[in-house]
């Protein structure tokens, strides 16, 4: 008789857990942004089931590289989401791709757990996360009482099913977001492309206009690249490229956005940056990819750019299309007054390999 009251106890409390289940799948399920995905997921967790510390483990190469830089960037997901390599996320749970319980030794590994929680926690349950059979991440929740995920008498049937569902929601996050990128993202350089230049500094400059706040953009053009890719080939052309974007984003980076524009043509903008201290990043990217040549093969390829700049305080632009055009009449101007000078190390280079 007690044995059917322990069941019939056991398919309630079973019930109630998927009810929970439901109630985490439900705020998941349509999240369209990894950040909000990691955020909502592990904070409905906490509140579900009252555990104290949740966080998720994720591979930073494909199949989730594109939302390396999102999660890194949001600040509110310290704790929360850990960048992790593959081998140490299969040391702790194993080739079973089975929720594993523990309560001692779990310092070893201490990889997949945050560094605020290492010297605090007594047990933890790690699930696996599946993209296409593949394991991509861990979902973690943890406890200072070593009791709450004892190995010895915990069974994980319930874990493994709550790590299903969020393995399913993340695949479909994963792949709206990756539309996303494809249709934000100038495939080549992986910068913004053209269409996010205009939507941001409609939006920015509306914005500095009206707070009389200045916001600069600047225009940075290869020098010669034609010549590069008529004598070297296209794929040292896209080398080239994809090496001054990198510099851009190096230089830009929490200051500013940066984007392909068209071809070998650039646009970085910077709000709340006078003229002069975005003249002052252009004249730096400038001079590291002068000082710095690409290797490609077995040549050093010299590489110069050309810039000019605008900006809404110290040129009064009517509007974002006006800001750029004036700033794209400075690299014309600029561009050639430096044809017959600067641009003739790029030349002399390449009429030496011709
Ligand atoms: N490799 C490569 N070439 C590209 C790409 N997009 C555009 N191009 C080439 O870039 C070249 C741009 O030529 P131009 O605008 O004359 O530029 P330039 O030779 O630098 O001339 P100046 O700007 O006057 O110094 C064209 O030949 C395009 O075919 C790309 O994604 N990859």
């Amino acid at each position: 008789m007690q044995n059917i009251n322990e069941l019939i106890e056991n398919v309630r409390h079973n019930e109630q857990i998927a009810l929970k289940f439901f109630d985490i799948e439900r705020c998941i399920l349509s999240i369209g942004r990894c950040d909000q995905f990691v955020s909502t997921l592990t904070k409905e967790v906490q509140k579900q089931f009252n555990v104290p510390f949740v966080w998720v483990n994720l591979i930073s190469e494909p199949p989730l590289a594109h939302l390396v830089e999102t999660l890194e960037k949001t600040i509110g997901l310290r704790d929360r989401v850990l960048f992790t390599r593959r081998g140490a996320m299969i040391d702790a749970i194993g080739a079973g791709n089975k929720t594993v319980l523990m309560n001692q030794d779990i310092g070893q590994y201490w990889e997949i757990i945050p560094q605020s929680y290492r010297s605090i926690i007594g047990s933890v349950a790690i699930s696996p996360l599946t993209m296409d059979g593949e394991l991509v991440g861990l979902f973690c929740q943890a406890d200072q009482d070593v009791g709450r995920y004892d190995p010895t008498a915990k069974d994980t049937f319930l874990l493994d099913q709550l790590s299903i569902k969020i393995s399913i929601c993340l695949s479909n996050v994963t792949a709206r977001e990756k539309l996303e990128y494809l249709a934000t993202r100038d495939p080549l350089t992986g910068l913004l492309n053209r269409r996010q230049l205009e939507l941001m500094l409609e939006r920015e400059f509306t914005r500095c206009k009206s707070q009389n706040r200045d916001l600069t953009a600047v225009f940075v053009d290869c020098d010669a690249f034609k010549s590069i890719n008529d004598t070297l080939g296209h794929n040292c052309g896209d080398e080239v490229l994809e090496y001054i974007a990198k510099r851009l984003l190096k230089h830009v980076y929490k200051q500013g956005l940066a984007f392909r524009f068209a071809g070998d043509e650039f646009v970085f903008v910077m709000p709340g940056k006078s003229y002069e201290q975005a003249m002052e990043v252009a004249d730096s990217i400038h001079d590291y990819l002068h000082a710095n040549p690409l290797r490609y093969k077995s040549n050093l390829v010299p590489i110069t750019v050309s810039y000019g700049g605008a900006s809404v305080l110290s040129d009064s632009p009517t509007s974002y299309k006006h800001l750029l055009k004036i700033a794209d009449e400075r690299l014309y101007n600029y561009k050639n007054n430096r044809k017959r000078s600067v641009p003739t190390k790029v030349f002399k280079f390449l009429n030496k390999i011709r």
